[in-house]
């Protein structure tokens, strides 16, 4: 097979070995050996299982924790959700995970666990996450995890339920890009200024339809976690997935994690070893970053590709050529409070916020602690957080003393959490409050209603909480001399004391490889950056579906019995008989769509304007309509904007939604966005791109999303302005008026376009594949060991003897830490 003979990308090789059953048309049934859950994105999963009475088919591949409601004051012994979250719609959440795991057996670390945090930081601290894992959350920042060299994204609720009945995902190949970053890092220059200036170079859509495999020799200098904040802001590159190769740093980091494997663990790594992109692999798209351009970076707008260097100044409309840019520039500063020309290092803040998936490492929290040992936060400077990602993290801080540099600086020193990188509990901002946050995402009102978000370094918040406004390390003076390495305890516990008892002994390790900060000088100004682009190998939409070919559709193939293989290099190929099994046909979309269109128009519309972050605390799916664009819609004082474009009378009974700018539906993984859109009554958005999980959430759902090019755009909103409807044949792929006058054409994948017309259950479709499942498995488990060794019952069962004499931490977390329900 032409796959498996040619040089494959360390994408693709993953890609490869996960594959379950394969079809002509290169739709695949994945294999998911990893599911990490919390408690927004899973409570319609689970009522979704419930409702056709299904089970989860391996608890023991799932892990649940509660991070992005939970408060992060002080957690009393003996915490409970009912009493801790006193807000009813989060304490709500949090109570019906905590039922759901308890009722599936899955592994919970709850508000008791002394392993609790943010769902990308405990999983791979614990092990959890290896090399070659394919692994999912119903997250974005699930991209944290490619640093493992592990093939990891976001998905939607509707997937997260499929994930969790079936253990598998149906997923087509994305292409490949690769960001090969070469040069060096200066001093004070980190992982997270490297990805802020590569999002800025190729755009929050640059990796659309993409997943990044990021190399070279400043990538291979990365420590682990370093990677991670890396890998973490993939998707705000638009790519679902960022992948590094895995390497002795990896290795090293895995191998003393309590949940990796430990007798099959030289087979491993012989295998990891094998996970490299391979001489003459192919990349759809390449990108070469010079790390010499690259100085301290922050955000000064409402995208994260809105960037600029931390000794620049804040740009104007005029220096943009793209009216799309030069527009959200416009919308940006007047958000932001901005004027053009100012030094960023005249911007005060209000608040400054450490912590999130992006940065509330270990090594984050030591590099911000560098900085402010001996300093205490500015007078303006009305509260600085600091919020270990987990509570291993914080427990290994306050072990290094780090906590009391923090607390004599005058920051908060808090519980683990997401906490203010979303808002969703107390931490947020008041509107108009500035913040200089390590998190990921400066989207409005994202950390608050109308709060403004300036994305930074550890080392750049440590310094601006100094100095009250955007400052560089450099800029404060250092009076501490650096701890030496040996000073640091990592956060891997030791073993046999967290198997043996309750013990929270954490192991030194001298072998830790973190990076500490000097504060040399920063200089410099990125330069543009150089792009070579290699040849596509076929045609595809952004999303990575196969355009050139008549698509048949998977499991209408599947319904009409044609047998199909279990594939995967890796593994034993071996054909394997279809169960032939009629899928349930819940047909959600007969008609061809004619209706008026309401038109926004901006680019880059993200997840959290359309959904935003306050409503997500809802454990439905239905009667989200008025949440839909609610920051951008109302008023404070809850009454509606009259010039946004949902609230004029044209909108008021539009099916259609047409979104001028690309980028339709990027940033957070949130369904909801989608459950919102279709209450309100829209049946399809047209845009010129989408981002990939929208895109993937909305078809599950039935709404259609139509890809138009800039003329198609124009037309439409010259027939709007005339007061014309528009007609939409989803058959043909043609836009018309309501005179029959053609308006332009669509993109849809042929596969989309039959999952809309056939209303096929993919659920009960995969579950018909159970043989096949069932015997990927079983040569799994052969072949690969290693990715169970933690996790099969059976291995806990004879670990436990002979190491401890005492249980798996995943299995005991129910009775040792969360049995007071
Ligand atoms: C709640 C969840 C769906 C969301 C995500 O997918 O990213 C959140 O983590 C975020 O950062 O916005
Ligand atoms: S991006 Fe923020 S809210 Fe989302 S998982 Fe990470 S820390 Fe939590």
């Amino acid at each position: 097979m032409d796959s498996v003979a040619r040089p494959r990308t360390l994408y693709e090789k993953i890609f490869d070995a996960h594959v379950v059953a394969e079809r002509e048309d290169g739709t695949v049934l994945l294999y998911i050996d990893r599911h990490l859950i919390h408690e927004v994105t899973s409570p319609q999963a689970f009522e979704g299982l419930d409702k056709k009475g299904r089970s989860v088919r391996r608890p023991e591949l799932t892990l649940a924790t509660s991070d992005h409601n939970v408060p992060t004051s002080e957690r009393p012994r003996g915490v409970k959700a009912s009493t801790y979250l006193t807000r009813e719609d989060s304490r709500i959440q949090v109570q019906k995970l905590e039922r759901n795991v308890k009722r599936h057996h899955i592994p919970y670390f709850g508000l008791r666990s002394k392993r609790q945090g943010i769902v990308h930081v405990i999983g791979p601290e614990l092990g959890f996450t290896l090399p070659g894992n394919t692994i999912v959350c119903g997250d974005s920042h699930t991209s944290t995890h490619g640093a493992f060299g592990a093939l990891a994204h976001g998905i939607g609720t509707s997937e997260v339920e499929h994930v969790l009945a079936t253990q598998t995902l149906v997923a087509v190949k994305s292409r490949n890009m690769n960001v090969v970053v070469r040069g060096r890092l200066a001093d004070g220059v980190t992982s997270k200024d490297l990805m802020l200036y590569i999002i800025g170079s190729i755009g929050t859509a640059g990796g659309t339809g993409t997943v990044i495999e990021f190399s070279g020799p400043v990538i291979e200098d990365l420590t682990m976690e370093s990677r991670m904040s890396l890998c973490n802001m993939s998707i705000e590159a638009g790519a679902r997935a960022g992948l590094i190769a895995p390497d002795e740093e990896t290795f090293a980091y895995v191998k003393r994690r309590e949940m990796a494997p430990r007798e099959t663990w030289d087979m491993a790594e012989a295998y990891w070893k094998t996970l490299r992109t391979e001489a003459g692999a192919l990349f759809d798209k390449v990108v070469e970053i010079n790390a010499n351009d690259v100085t301290p970076t922050i955000t000064w707008g409402t995208s994260p590709e809105q960037v600029i260097p931390i000794n620049g100044v804040v740009p104007a409309p005029s220096d943009f050529s793209d009216p799309v840019k030069k527009e959200s520039c416009r919308l940006a500063l007047a958000y932001m409070g901005l004027t053009p020309g100012m030094k960023v290092a005249d911007i005060a803040v209000d608040k400054v916020f450490i912590g999130s998936c992006t940065n509330a490492r270990i090594e984050d929290f030591r590099a911000a602690a560098q900085i402010l040992r001996g300093h205490t936060v500015a007078p303006n400077v009305k509260l600085a957080l600091a919020v270990p990602g987990s509570g291993l993290v914080k427990r290994a801080a306050e072990d290094e003393g780090i906590d009391i540099i923090f607390k004599r600086a005058g920051f908060h020193w808090r519980e683990a959490g997401c906490s203010m990188c979303v808002g969703l509990n107390e931490d947020s901002l008041a509107p108009t409050e500035r913040c200089a946050s390590t998190s990921n995402r400066n989207f409005e009102s994202r950390q608050g209603t109308a709060g403004r978000t300036h994305l930074v370094s550890p080392v750049v918040a440590a310094a601006t909480a100094i100095k009250g406004t955007l400052a560089a390390a450099s800029q404060i003076t250092k009076l501490a001399e650096p701890a030496s390495r040996s000073q640091h305890v990592d956060v891997d516990v030791d073993v046999d004391a967290a198997y043996s008892s309750d013990s929270e002994t954490l192991s030194e390790d001298s072998s830790s490889q973190s990076s500490l900060i000097s504060s040399s000088e920063y200089s410099g100004t990125p330069t543009k950056v150089k792009r070579v682009w290699t040849a596509v190998k076929k045609p595809v939409t952004e999303h990575g579906d196969s355009m050139d070919q008549a698509y048949p559709g998977y499991y209408g193939q599947r319904a009409g019995g044609r047998s199909s293989s279990v594939s995967g290099c890796e593994h034993p190929k071996q054909a394997v008989e279809q169960v032939a099994q009629p899928a349930t046909n819940n047909s959600r979309f007969e008609d061809n769509i004619n209706g008026s269109v309401a038109i926004i128009k901006r680019a880059n519309i993200d997840t959290d304007a359309i959904f935003p972050k306050q409503f997500c605390t809802t454990t439905g799916r239905t009667g989200l309509g008025h949440a839909l664009f609610s920051n951008l819609r109302y008023n404070p004082d809850g009454s509606p904007r009259p010039s946004f474009f949902l609230n004029r009378p044209e909108s008021r009974n539009a099916s259609i939604l047409l979104a001028t700018g690309p980028n339709f539906g990027c940033g957070s993984s949130r369904e909801h966005a989608v459950w919102a859109l279709q209450d309100f009554g829209f049946r399809c958005v047209i845009a010129p791109s989408f981002a990939d999980i929208f895109y993937n959430n909305a078809f599950k759902n039935g709404l259609l999303l139509a890809q138009v090019n800039a003329d198609v755009v124009e037309r439409i909103v010259t027939e709007s302005n005339v007061g014309h409807s528009v007609k939409i044949n989803l058959e043909q792929q043609t836009l018309q008026n309501d005179q029959n006058a053609d308006i332009g054409q669509f993109e849809i994948p042929e596969r989309r376009k039959q999952e809309l017309l056939s209303g096929i259950g993919e659920i009960e479709a995969t579950l018909a594949f159970y043989a096949q499942i069932k015997l990927y498995e079983e040569l799994r488990r052969q072949m690969s060991p290693w990715y169970e060794e933690g996790l099969h019952p059976q291995t806990n069962v004879r670990r436990r003897q002979l190491v401890t004499g005492q249980g798996n931490p995943l299995v005991d977390c129910h009775k040792k830490e969360t049995l007071a329900w």
